[in-house]
């Protein structure tokens, strides 16, 4: 099963991966195109309804590859609202083809009420994913007389993708001004690449659902990519909030790593960043970034007795992130038991912090990112091959109950289900601190995606940053460098 945006995610990293989406439409035309062969006699006149975007796209190659085969094909919808570049490039090329195939202009006026009346099979390209709210004009007239047209006849109705006006992800249609829940009423439905939630709800559960396979290669739902960044589109109406608030538990021994996750955590886009870490660095901590609202407990170590402060700092923020440079002294770790004991929120745990997560009983949402040595620590396992170790952690992640994080040349990531695994970043990012910069991106990123999304996304940007350094001044990269360029790896429009 795939979501609308997780489809949206995988399409775009199938272009990254050199398998761009008119491609993908041209193997959705000839899915369909082959779809309405084993319904349709020869001779029969298959009427296609085409909507504005993408999904009418996909009729356009159909009626193309139709065009070889023994039916009359019938086009009804707008060519002049036509609103993607590749559907138009689509109906362009059939244009320019003299395809014989009948364009009707006006869906809603009285001919077209014929060409739906008298069709053996009729293609609903109307609306796929792409539909937000009730159908509206002239969609939603097409649709009743679709269902007119198909009710207590012999006339199959084949939807693309999703029958116009269903809710892929929900199966729901939605009511409209006229207080009705208006949809094609679909035979057959033709999905592309994966089953989507809403199908088998979608319908009186009569209609059959083929999924086809349009050559999306499994690398672009595995590996993380440029479309797993969409989920950080911001809204224009957004307030201050609504990306998040991080707390960052670190410090003692260390002074530099918290430092380094909290600056990260702003520049991924929280909107604001407290540190809590021991007093004797306060200070010093402060001085790296004016941006930071920096918190110190006594002493120079995180103790159980500060847990009180620290429950209060975390509660009210959306992602801990625990563990930057707190150090594995033994009431520190006792600390971080006891915390995760009484928490029942989100937080990243990273570093020394670890090795406590496998021996805890705890209601929080944890995203652990140890490297192969902390994995090893947590009781993990460990296997040279990126592959094997992928199969690995995921089993251990299912036991654990938690999404896990596994730095390396190819980071894995893995909730205990499913499983993404990033190439991005390079042999320069091995020096210090940019496990700290990452812990505190996915802290970011959690705050308003889901862990496992969080942990992916997390790992691309922090690796695309290291690579978007190398390539301006090749190695010698410090973490610094990295929380730079975190915004320009995170960009959507990029
Ligand atoms: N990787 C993918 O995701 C692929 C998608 N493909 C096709 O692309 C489709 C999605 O294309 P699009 O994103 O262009 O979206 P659609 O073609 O589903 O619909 C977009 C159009 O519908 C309009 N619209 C939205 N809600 C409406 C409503 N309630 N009433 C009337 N009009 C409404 C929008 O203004 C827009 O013009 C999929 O369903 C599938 O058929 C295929 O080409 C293959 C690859
Ligand atoms: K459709």
């Amino acid at each position: 099963m795939i979501t609308a945006d997780r489809m949206a995610a995988v399409d775009a990293n199938a272009a990254a991966l050199g398998v761009p989406r008119k491609q993908l439409m041209e193997s959705a035309g000839n899915a369909i195109a082959r779809e309405v062969r084993t319904i349709a006699d020869p001779g029969a006149t298959v009427t296609v309804v085409c909507g504005r975007g993408n999904n009418g796209g996909d009729a356009f190659v159909a009626a193309r590859f139709l065009s070889e085969y023994d039916v009359r094909v019938r086009l009804l919808g707008r060519s002049e609202s036509i609103s993607t570049a590749i559907a138009r490039e689509n109906w362009d090329a059939l244009d320019a083809a003299e395809i014989d195939a009948e364009a009707v202009v006006d869906p809603t006026g009285e001919p077209d009420r014929l060409a739906l009346w008298d069709a053996d099979v009729i293609v609903d390209a109307m609306l796929g994913t792409g539909v937000s709210g009730p159908l509206r004009e002239p969609e939603r007239t097409v649709a009743k007389r679709i269902t007119e047209a198909a009710s207590g006849t012999d006339t199959a109705v084949l939807a693309v993708d999703v029958p116009s006006g269903v809710d892929a992800d929900t199966g729901e249609i939605a009511v409209g001004p006229d207080g009705e829940r208006v949809a094609v009423p679909a035979d057959r439905i033709v999905t592309f690449h994966d089953a989507k939630p809403g199908l088998a709800s979608a319908t009186d559960a009569e209609a059959t659902v083929a999924v086809a396979d349009i050559g999306i290669p499994d690398a672009a739902e595995l590996f993380t990519g440029p479309g797993d960044l969409l989920g950080l589109d911001r809204d224009p109406m957004s307030h201050k909030g609504d990306h998040g608030e991080v707390l960052i538990v670190g410090g003692g021994p260390y002074t530099g790593a918290p430092t380094l996750a909290a600056r990260a955590a702003l520049r991924a886009g929280a909107d604001l960043v407290h540190v809590a870490c021991p007093e004797s660095i306060a200070r010093e901590v402060q001085g790296f970034s004016e941006n930071l609202i920096v918190h110190g407990f006594p002493g120079e170590i995180l103790e159980p007795e500060h847990l009180d402060r620290i429950s209060e700092l975390a509660s009210g923020r959306d992602v801990v992130v625990f563990g930057p440079g707190l150090g594995d002294a033994d009431p520190t770790l006792t600390a971080v038991e006891r915390f995760l004991e009484a928490y029942d929120g989100r937080a990243v745990i990273d570093a020394d912090a670890l090795q406590v997560v496998p021996n805890v009983e705890t209601d929080a949402t944890l995203v652990c990112t140890p490297h192969q040595g902390e994995l090893r620590a947590m009781g993990g396992p460990s296997a040279d091959d990126w592959r094997e170790r992928s199969d690995l952690v995921r089993e251990f992640a299912a036991d654990l109950g938690q999404t896990v994080l596994v730095k390396g040349a190819y980071d894995v990531i893995t909730d205990g289900e499913n499983l993404r695994v990033n190439r991005t970043g390079n042999p320069g990012m091995t020096v210090g601190g940019t496990g700290d910069v990452l812990a505190g991106a996915v802290g970011a990123v959690a705050c308003t995606q889901r862990p496992l999304q969080a942990a992916a996304i997390g790992a691309y940007a922090n690796g695309r940053a290291g690579d978007l350094v190398v390539e301006d001044q090749g190695y010698g990269l410090v973490a610094t460098d990295l929380i730079d360029r975190i915004p320009e790896a995170v960009r959507t429009d990029a």
